[in-house]
């Protein structure tokens, strides 16, 4: 078997910039993605696809909270949304990539596998949002939004408008974790863990229930890997590099740094929170554990990154 890799892809970097946010929209983001993830599959690794949904999830909320406020229908629980995120992206990877397949005449199966994601109930971070999810607002939308519903939360994120912010406790297990590693050990292209997935708690008698919050996919992802021992993690995001002063006239594109000095960057403050910050913690607790590189860059460069010459790599 080759080496195992999982790839992630940025709930973001599945939106595209005409703000219409169709899902043929999405479908033809996700159609550009698969090309490259189908050329590491044909260079012979065995790749596992995670994905986000925080500008999805977000939508989905938006939509039942008007239909609740408009014509009374019951409003779907956040937890539900992050469920219907996770089957509507993973139905469109799974079937642009078995198409892509039959393209290029590749013989591998596809499956997503719908992933429950255990939490803490006394995670801190239900009590302190921090997980930008939906659309981008100026400050003066966002201050209107506000009065109507003081109980909403924004922050700015990364320099590219006000969003609204929902818990996101750290993910402790992959409920469906086996059945993953059944499929991948048959041959399967796995797509799990979307939008960090879905997040439950185990209660007294080992039952789960689904609790309101989104799981950032980075983290989700790092734990994934870990439990099947992939031996390298891809983050795709909307950059193709990650950068020390990020957005400012020193700005510098990073190509490979240890995990000494990634250190030093994050408590430097050279990482967004809520954006790029968890992709460096995420990668640093895969260096930590089993994993040998993280590459962070755009789907576009998946081929050359592997291959060493595109992305910022985070080696031990
Ligand atoms: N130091 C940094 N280097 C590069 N990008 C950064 C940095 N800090 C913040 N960012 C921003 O973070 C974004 C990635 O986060 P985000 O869009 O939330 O992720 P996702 O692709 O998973 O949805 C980048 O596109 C960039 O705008
Ligand atoms: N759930 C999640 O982390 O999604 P994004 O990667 O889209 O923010």
């Amino acid at each position: 078997m080759g080496k195992l890799v999982i790839v992630a892809i940025g709930g973001n970097s599945l939106v595209r910039e005409n703000g219409r946010n169709t899902i043929q929209d999405q479908y033809e983001a996700v159609q550009e993605t698969v090309v490259n993830i189908a050329d590491m599959v044909q260079e012979g690794y065995n790749v596992v696809v995670t994905h986000g949904n925080g500008p999805q999830v977000g939508f989905e909320l938006q939509r039942s909270e008007i239909a609740n406020e408009v014509a009374g229908m019951p409003a779907i629980p956040l937890v539900n949304c992050v469920a219907d995120t996770q089957g509507g992206i993973g139905y469109q990877i799974q079937q642009a990539l078995t198409n892509e397949f039959t393209k290029r005449g590749i013989n591998k199966k596809v499956a997503t596998v719908i992933t429950q994601v255990e939490v803490s109930m006394d995670d801190p971070n239900f009590k302190k949002p921090t997980k930008p999810v939906g659309s981008f607002f100026t400050l003066e939308q966002a201050e209107e939004m506000k009065k109507e519903h003081p109980d909403w939360i924004f922050i700015e994120d990364s320099g590219r408008g006000y969003r609204r912010v929902v818990p996101s406790p750290k993910p402790i297990d992959i409920v469906e974790k086996d059945a993953v590693k059944s499929l991948i050990d048959e041959g399967y292209v796995v797509i799990a863990v979307g939008g960090g997935g879905i997040p439950v708690v185990k209660k007294d008698n080992n039952t789960y229930e689904g609790i309101d919050a989104v799981i950032d996919k980075d983290f989700a992802t790092s734990l994934l890997a870990e439990q099947v021992n992939a031996e390298t993690l891809i983050i795709t995001t909307g950059v193709s590099r990650v950068c020390i002063n990020f957005g400012k006239p020193d700005q510098k594109a990073l190509e490979e740094i240890t995990v000494e000095v990634t250190k030093k960057y994050v408590l430097e403050n050279h990482f967004a929170p809520g954006s790029m910050l968890p992709k460096i913690e995420a990668s640093l607790n895969f260096l930590e554990k089993n994993g040998t590189r993280v590459i962070i860059t755009n789907p576009e460069s998946l081929k050359d990154a592997i291959n060493e010459n595109a992305g910022t790599h985070i080696i031990k």
